[in-house]
Formats: structure tokens, sequence, C-alpha cells
């Protein structure tokens, strides 16, 4: 199967936003960004207009006008933005967004989880939902998702086969859980728990021989659904094929503790995964919520990643990560949504979502009140460190920060346009207060712009996305 790429070479031009580092946004107004067809950024201009690329930026490329498509930002009130990077979500769970009521964890998995996760062996069923999730994933601007599948490896696959297809940039894991899940959802064994997981390898290699656009990802669930037959099985797999590893890590006080019952010789719950060889520095571990000061610099000597999932955290009543924590001891974090524990398949809603819990952190009541003022402030996030987290951070955490997640030369078109006038511009100009949230914006400053895109904006906002300079996504 070959995916179509664009055939021509694109120039962007106006305003692009990204981040240059951790707290640190960069406003690039009056720009051009040239992309190949192969979907790489080959040249970026400041100080630039359609006219100067033509005469400058076309001679230099080699570019003949008629093989460049041109997209312009409206002024004021259009930017692009890098696409957003998911480093934590589960597609088969896409059906439940919003249902967890008063669950916790491990009851929400056997209540609802399990039972929708094992119904996604019937194909035609899969299609429908993975094809809406990436539908909508997309729409939201995630342009590379790490995804968690069931373990029923057809299904698994053909989440592969979509993705490729509709052009998201993915990890498709195949869920591995051998011990302690439903009679209903549980692998036979380690072997045929490896064996499923090498199927699903094998299927990606034959889609996308280099893993350029969808990649396999090795998945323990969690240390209590997995044998310690499985975690080694699977570290000696990633030993063979250098893959990227995905699972959870103290994300619930009662699963904490069900660690330490299967596992009384282990130090923590970290231990658990060093002790089996899968704590490594392509390693993604989703919540962290409650490690200890040794767990978590266990991790950053281990140099593995953390997915923050705001989101699920409140939703299942998890608890707050301390990520100001996480990111002082080097540790590499980007956001999830981790659908369906999160409601949300917006990576934007993780981002306004991180902002609020480092909040809550500090406030009266919270885990770090007892701080300084300084240090109370501190371990509040900044509206530029939460788009950090969704982008560099994210690409970052998924071993693709020299490709994804800024606008760089030689990285690749991963970008979304977004139009901060919600409604047709004949609309708003006829009733500007009364349609999506286009009343809000125009007056601002840059910067308060954003602010407001990211506590005021939805999918709405969201035209066009591009992944590997393809057109993955343009609302109608
Ligand atoms: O948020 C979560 N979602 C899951 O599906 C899961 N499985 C184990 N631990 C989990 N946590
Ligand atoms: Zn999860």
């Amino acid at each position: 199967m070959t995916l179509s790429k664009p055939d021509k070479n694109q120039v962007f031009l106006g305003t692009f936003i990204h981040s240059k580092s951790l707290g640190e946004l960069e406003y690039l107004h009056n720009t051009a960004v040239c992309v190949d067809a192969s979907g790489k950024i080959v040249a970026i201009e400041t100080n630039c207009n359609q006219q100067k690329a033509v005469e400058t930026l076309y001679a230099r490329l080699g570019w003949s006008l008629d093989n460049v498509s041109v997209t312009l930002t409206r002024d004021g009130r259009q930017f692009f933005f890098p696409g957003f990077v998911d480093t934590h979500v589960h597609a088969p769970q896409y059906p439940n967004i919003g249902i967890f009521g008063k669950s916790t964890l491990l009851d929400w998995l056997n209540t609802y989880t399990f039972p929708m996760e094992a119904s996604l062996s019937s194909i035609p069923k899969a299609r429908r939902v993975y094809t809406q999730c990436i539908r909508q994933t997309l729409a939201h601007g995630t342009t590379t998702a790490a995804y968690y599948a069931t373990i029923d490896v057809d299904a698994t696959n053909l989440l592969a086969d979509l993705c490729y297809s509709m052009g998201q940039r993915a990890f498709i894991g195949r869920v591995c859980m051998d011990h302690l899940g439903p009679d209903y959802y549980i692998d036979e064994s380690a072997d045929q728990a490896l064996a499923a997981t090498r199927a699903t390898i094998e299927h990606i290699r034959r889609l996308d021989s280099n893993f350029e656009l969808v990649s396999p990802i090795l998945t323990p669930r969690f240390a209590p659904a997995c044998s310690v037959e499985t975690m080694r099985g699977l570290s000696e797999l990633q030993k063979q094929t250098q893959l990227p590893m995905q699972t959870h890590i103290s994300e619930n006080m009662d699963e904490i503790e069900l660690v330490k019952k299967i596992f009384p010789n282990s130090k923590s719950y970290a231990d658990v995964y060093d002790t089996y060889g899968i704590l490594n520095e392509k390693m993604i571990l989703a919540h962290a919520i409650h490690l200890t000061e040794e767990e978590a610099d266990l991790i950053a000597e281990r140099n593995s990643k953390v997915a923050h999932c705001p989101v699920s955290n409140s939703a299942l009543s998890s608890g707050v990560a301390r990520v100001r924590w996480l990111l002082d001891k080097g540790i590499q974090v980007g956001l999830g949504t981790d659908m369906s524990g999160g409601y949300s398949p917006s990576i934007l809603e993780a981002a306004r979502h991180a902002k609020l819990v480092s909040n809550h952190l500090v406030m009266p009541g919270g885990q770090l009140d007892n701080l300084w003022q300084e240090e109370r402030d501190k371990a509040k996030l900044s509206v530029d460190e939460v788009l950090y987290l969704a982008t560099r951070g994210g690409a970052q955490v998924v071993g693709l920060a020299d490709k994804i997640g800024a606008f760089e030369v030689g990285m690749q078109w991963d970008a979304q346009l977004i139009d901060l006038n919600a409604v047709p511009a004949e609309i708003a100009e006829d009733d500007f207060t009364t349609h999506g949230n286009v009343d809000i914006f125009g007056w601002e400053k840059w910067d308060e712009r954003i602010a407001k895109w990211v506590f005021n904006g939805d999918s709405r906002n969201t035209k066009k996305v591009w992944v590997r300079g393809r057109l993955v996504h343009q609302q109608t």
C-alpha cells in the first residue's frame, strides 16, 4: 500500500507560532515556510511576502511557479501552529468518553473499559470506532498519537491500516495482558501475548517498512496485568527491534497497593519495570502521579518519559501529577488525552487542564500549599509551558524531537491552521456576538490571544491539519 503524498512543493505564508523552549513561544509574522513534496520543511524566511517568496525563495530552491501551492494566513485571526502530539490514548475506548461516574481506576476498568475493548474483536465495529477516533483526533489537531489498541491482533492491525490511510502519524500498541484480567478478555499466556505482538509488528512492517508514518509500540498494559515472563519477553523483543514501549505507572492508590501485593520483593512500582528490563529511554510512562522521590530519580536516570494525562487524572479522581517536579528532575513530559479515562479527544483540553491542575497543587488544601510563595508560583505551569508539552514535549516523549513539534528546517510539516474567527466571516460580520467564540478575539496582544485560544478554543478553530505535508483534515 502506498500513501498519496503531496505532489507539489508548498509555501505557507503569514503568522507562525511555536515553542522555542519550555517557557517561550516564538511568534513569527510575515514569514514563509517552504515545504517540499516529501513534506519536509526546506526553508524558512522571515520578513517575507508572497512576491519576495517567488522572487528569492523559489529561485534558491529551484522551484517553478507552476509546481507550488500557496496557503496564506489571514492577518490577526489565523496562525499556523505545530500539530499536537497525544502521547497516551486508547483508541478502542473512544465510544466511552464521558462515562466514568464516580468510579476509580480498577472498578472503571472492569465496569466500562474491558467490556468495550473486548467488543472490538468485531472487525466491523472496530472499523467504525477507529475511523471515528482518528477523524476526531485529527479534527482536534492531533497529528501524532501513541495509541493503545486491544489484545485482538486483527483489530489492532486495522487501526494501523486506518492511521496509515487517513494520514495520521501513529504508534500502534497491541495490548499485552496475561494476568488478572477478566476471563473474556485476557491473553492465554506470555508466549501467546508475545506472538500476537510480533504478528502486529510484521503487519506494520508490511504496511510502512521503515515505520515512517506508522510504527508499532510494545505495550504491556500495566504491571498488575502482566506476568514476569511477558515483561521479560517484551524486554528481549525491544532489544531485537529497538521499538518504543508504553505502559501505565502509579496512577491510583489501590493500583499501587496491588502492585505491592503482586511484587512483594520489589522496592517500588518503578522498580518492577526496572527489574524486568523495560524502564529505559524508549519507555513512555502514563500518569506517574504518586511516584516517590526515589522512583522519580530512577525514571530520570533511565531517561524514561512521562505522558501527563490531567483530564483523566481528574475524571477518575486519580490525583494530581507534579509536572514541575518531574521537569526539574530532567524527565521529558508530554500530554495525553488518555481517552476514555479522559473525556475528550482534544490535546488543547489536556493543555488547559494541565495548567489548571498545576494551580490546584498549590491552592489551600493542595499537596504543595505549604511551600513558600515563590515555589508555589513556580509549580504553576504557564500557557507557554503547556503548549510546549502539547507539541515539542510530546515529540520528545515519542522519540521524534528532531522531526516534529516545531517549525524548523529539516523537520516535517505536521501542522494546523488555527482560525480564531470560528464562524464564516459573512456571518460574523452580521452578528458577531452570538456565534461560537468569535466575539472574544481581535483587540488583544498576541500572547493574550493565545491564552484565550487555550482556554476557549475548540475544534471549530482548527481549520486545516497537515501531516508530512499532506492535508489530512479540512473543516467543511
Ligand atoms: O487510565 C488508564 N486506562 C487504562 O485503560 C488502563 N489500563 C491500566 N491502567 C490504565 N489506566
Ligand atoms: Zn491509559
